[in-house]
């Protein structure tokens, strides 16, 4: 079976709480986008994790592909397969790819040894893999909050925008971006956010981790500042970085100096 583990992107972040297990509490809006790996699951004789594309640091027991398969075989011992990755989306970018590939991992387990669980029954699987790897049992806007693993679906549609993703050639650590941020109680009303116009949630909307992240990277900030000299309606960091993204209403030409970062451009299915 081939599937297609897709990035998120937040719209925005709010870090409003330490909590006492050292993670934070959030509120956030978590939107799929088309920037994909590539996961082939078979049934063979041993287990076997194979990669392509990008460059994946870490040994095999860390990887989050091996991590959602030991899960399912403790629970439902189930068979051995061989797992090829064939890594797109760049890591360390804020994009949700690893946790992407964990529940993609954990779905098509599933639907390969047919067990009889549904996405929901896969989200106390997902929640020890991490904290962003529930949202990607559903293809659709949601509002996370505590870890950002406890999700409500949200009725927003950015179908026909013109998304522009920018991952600069740089990772950035989740957990050091954490470590900068002071947390602040704010309550977020997503439902009522959303019902404004794009072009003016620049004025209402924000990345809690942009306070901290740009002053000691500046080119993060050039980038999203170049979005709106584009004509971007709305552009902001995603999650912890590096990439930056900008929504717009047409089809942009990107400058030519960012042919050295990867990025990703197109209409949002
Ligand atoms: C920045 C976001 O991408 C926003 O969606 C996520 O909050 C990060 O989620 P993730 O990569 O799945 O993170 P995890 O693998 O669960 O945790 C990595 C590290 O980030 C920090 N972390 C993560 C999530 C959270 N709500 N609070 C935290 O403080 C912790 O130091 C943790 O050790
Ligand atoms: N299947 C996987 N693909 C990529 N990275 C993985 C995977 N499994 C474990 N990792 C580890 O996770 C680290 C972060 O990768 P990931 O793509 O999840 O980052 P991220 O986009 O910053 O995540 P987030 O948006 O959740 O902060 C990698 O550097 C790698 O060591």
């Amino acid at each position: 079976m081939i599937l297609f583990p897709n990035a998120k992107i937040n719209l925005g972040l709010y870090i409003t709480e330490k909590r006492s297990d050292g993670f934070h509490n959030l509120s956030t809006c978590f939107y799929p986008v088309p920037w994909s790996d590539i996961l082939e699951i078979t049934p063979h004789d041993t287990f076997e994790f194979s990669t392509s594309g990008l460059a994946i640091s870490g040994a095999l027991e860390t990887n989050l592909c091996y991590r959602a398969f030991m899960l399912l075989k403790e629970a439902f011992n189930i068979a051995p397969v061989h797992i090829h990755l064939h890594k797109v989306i760049p890591m360390g970018a804020g994009l949700g790819g690893g946790s992407s590939d964990a529940a993609y991992t954990l779905m098509g387990l599933r639907d390969m040894f047919k067990l009889p669980l549904t996405n929901e029954d896969l989200i106390p699987f997902a929640q020890k893999l991490g904290s962003d790897c529930a949202f990607f049992l559903f293809n659709q806007a949601q509002i996370g909050t505590e870890k950002g693993d406890v999700l409500t679906p949200l009725d927003l549609s950015l179908t026909g925008k013109f998304l522009v993703m920018v991952y600069p050639n740089f990772g950035i650590s989740t957990q050091e971006a954490y470590a900068g941020v002071k947390p602040k109680k704010a309550r977020k009303n997503w439902e009522k956010q959303f019902a404004k116009p794009l072009e003016t949630w620049k004025e209402t909307i924000s990345n809690d981790f942009e306070n901290s992240l740009f002053p000691a990277y500046p080119q993060l900030a050039e980038i999203k500042n170049e979005l709106y000299a584009m004509g971007a309606q709305y552009a902001a960091m995603s999650g912890s970085g590096s990439t930056i993204f900008g929504l717009f209403d047409q089809e942009v030409k990107l400058p030519e100096s960012w042919k050295a970062f990867q990025t990703w451009s197109g209409l949002l299915p």
